[in-house]
C-alpha cells in the first residue's frame, strides 16, 4: 500500500526519511505493476505491423490449410498395384485434372494437388522409372506422402488466444492462414525524463558532468517489450520543469529517472502528489534499486519513478517497469525461470536482493563486482537473480530476464 499518498511528507524532502527505510515486499511491488494495470485499447494492424504487439483478441484461422490433399514429396502419386503407367504431370499451383484409375500414375512436385484416385505418393527416390512405367525401387515405410485438405488447419481453428506476443512464428502462421491484420493492444508509448543537472546527453563528461545512461537502457528495455518510445528529455532539478514534463500531451507511462530519493533536488513525489496521483509503490524492500516507485495519475496514465544509479535503475525498470509495459499491453505477468545460484552474495536481511548472473547448464552463476552506480557487471548478465533473505548457497532463486 502507499505509504505517503499525498501527506505532508512530502513538502520537505527531508522529513521524508521514514519511506525510505520500509518500503513494500519486492513480489508484492512487482506483482502489483504487472496486475494493476487495465489494458490499453484494441487496434487492427497489418501483419508486418503486428511483431512484437500483443492479441487483444484471438486470433483464428480463414483458411482450409492445406486446401486440398496434397503431395508431400517429389515423385509419384499412384493408385492401384504396380507396374503404374504414368499419364501425366502436376506442379504445384497447377490444377489436378487428371483422375487416376488402378495401374496408372502422375509425376508430382511437392505441394502440388493430388488427383482423384490416387492411394500415395511414392518418393523419386524409392521409384524405377522405364519409359513411361514407373515401378518401386525399393521398399519404404508405408506411408501416402500425402498432406490431406484441412489436416493442419480449418477456418475457424484458433491459432492463438488473447494475450499472446506476436512472434515471427505467428505472423507466419497468421499469414499461412489467410489473415493480413491481427487485433492487437495499442502499443504504450512510453516517455523517458532523465532528471538531473549534471546529466549531459552525448560525449565524454567533463568534472561535475554524467553521461546519461537510463535513456537509452530504458529505450532498449521498453522497446523490447513492444512499447513505443514517445519521447525522451533532460530535466533539470527544478519541480516546476518536472511538473510541466508531466504535463505533457501524448504518453501513456512516463518514467522518471534520478529524483526519486530524499535528496532537496528529488522532487518526484511532491510534483506527482500535488498532481493527485495515487501511489501503488513507494519504496520498495530490495537492494539496490529501493528508492522506486509507481503512481497512476487521474485518467490512468502511469509513472514509474527509478533511482538516478544506473544498476538501482535496471532494477526497478525490471521491478516495475517491465510488469507495467507487459500489463498494458494485456499480457500476463511472465513465468518466472528459478534455477540454482551459486556465487558471492551477501542477502539483504530486510528484503530482497538483485544480483546479475550467467546462466549456463542449468544453473545461474553471479556476475562478481555489481554496485549501484555501475551497470559493468549487469552488461553480460543473461539475468537479474532475486535474492531472498534466507537465501543459502545453491538455492534456487527467480531469474528474470534481460531480454
Ligand atoms: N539520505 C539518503 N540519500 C540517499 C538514499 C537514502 O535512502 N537516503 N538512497 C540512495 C539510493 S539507494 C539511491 S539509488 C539514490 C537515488 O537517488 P535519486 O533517484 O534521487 O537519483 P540522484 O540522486 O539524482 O542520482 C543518484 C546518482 O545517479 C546518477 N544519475 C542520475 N541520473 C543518471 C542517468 N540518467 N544516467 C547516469 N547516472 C545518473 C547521479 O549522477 C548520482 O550519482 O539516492 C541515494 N541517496
Ligand atoms: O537504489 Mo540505491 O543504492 O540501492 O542504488
Amino acid at each position: 500500500m502507499p505509504t505517503s499518498p499525498g501527506t505532508d511528507a512530502h513538502a520537505d524532502p527531508h522529513v521524508a526519511a521514514p519511506r525510505v527505510a520500509a518500503g513494500m515486499a519486492w513480489h508484492r511491488a512487482h506483482h502489483l505493476a504487472g496486475t494493476l494495470p487495465h489494458p490499453l485499447a484494441a487496434e487492427r494492424v497489418p501483419l508486418d505491423r503486428a511483431h512484437g504487439r500483443t492479441l487483444a483478441e484471438p486470433a483464428t484461422s480463414a483458411a482450409l490449410l492445406p486446401g486440398t490433399d496434397t503431395a508431400a514429396m517429389d515423385g509419384y502419386a499412384i493408385s492401384g498395384r504396380a507396374p503404374w503407367r504414368v499419364i501425366g504431370r502436376i506442379l504445384a499451383g497447377q490444377p489436378a485434372t487428371v483422375t487416376l484409375t488402378a495401374g496408372t500414375a502422375v509425376e508430382i512436385a511437392t505441394g502440388a494437388p493430388v488427383p482423384a484416385g490416387a492411394d500415395a505418393v511414392i518418393p523419386v527416390e524409392r521409384c524405377h522409372v522405364d519409359g513411361d512405367t514407373v515401378s518401386p525401387s525399393e521398399t519404404g515405410p508405408a506411408r501416402t506422402h500425402i498432406r490431406y485438405a484441412g489436416e493442419d488447419l480449418r477456418p475457424g481453428r484458433l491459432l492463438a488466444p488473447a494475450g499472446t506476443r506476436v512472434t515471427a512464428a505467428l505472423t507466419g502462421l497468421a499469414a499461412h492462414a489467410g489473415l493480413d491484420e491481427l487485433v492487437v493492444r495499442r502499443s504504450p508509448r512510453v516517455w523517458l525524463t532523465a532528471t538531473g543537472d549534471e546529466i549531459i546527453g552525448a560525449g565524454v563528461p567533463a568534472a561535475g558532468q554524467v553521461r546519461d545512461a537510463l535513456t537509452p537502457l530504458l529505450t532498449a528495455l521498453l522497446t523490447g517489450t513492444g512499447a513505443t518510445p514517445a519521447g525522451a528529455a533532460h530535466v533539470p532539478d527544478r519541480a516546476e520543469l518536472l511538473a510541466a514534463a508531466l504535463a505533457g500531451p501524448d504518453w501513456d507511462v512516463m518514467a522518471v529517472t534520478g529524483s526519486s530519493s530524499v535528496g532537496r533536488a528529488d522532487h518526484l513525489h511532491r510534483v506527482l502528489t500535488r498532481a493527485g496521483a495515487r501511489w501503488h509503490v513507494d519504496g520498495v524492500a530490495c537492494r539496490p534499486g529501493h528508492p522506486q516507485a509507481l503512481a497512476e495519475l487521474p485518467g490512468g496514465r502511469w509513472v514509474v519513478g527509478l533511482p538516478g544509479n544506473p544498476y538501482a535503475a535496471l532494477v526497478g525498470a525490471v521491478t516495475l517497469l517491465r510488469p507495467l509495459l507487459d500489463a498494458v499491453q494485456g499480457r500476463a505477468p511472465r513465468e518466472p525461470l528459478r534455477l540454482p545460484v551459486t556465487g558471492k552474495v551477501e542477502p539483504y536481511d530486510d528484503g530482497t536482493r538483485l544480483v546479475p548472473v550467467h546462466v549456463t547448464g542449468g544453473r545461474a552463476t553471479v556476475v562478481p563486482g555489481s554496485r549501484p552506480a555501475s551497470l559493468l557487471s549487469a552488461a553480460t548478465a543473461d539475468a537479474l537473480a532475486v535474492i531472498p533473505s534466507g537465501w543459502a548457497q545453491g538455492d534456487a532463486a527467480e531469474l528474470l530476464p534481460m531480454q
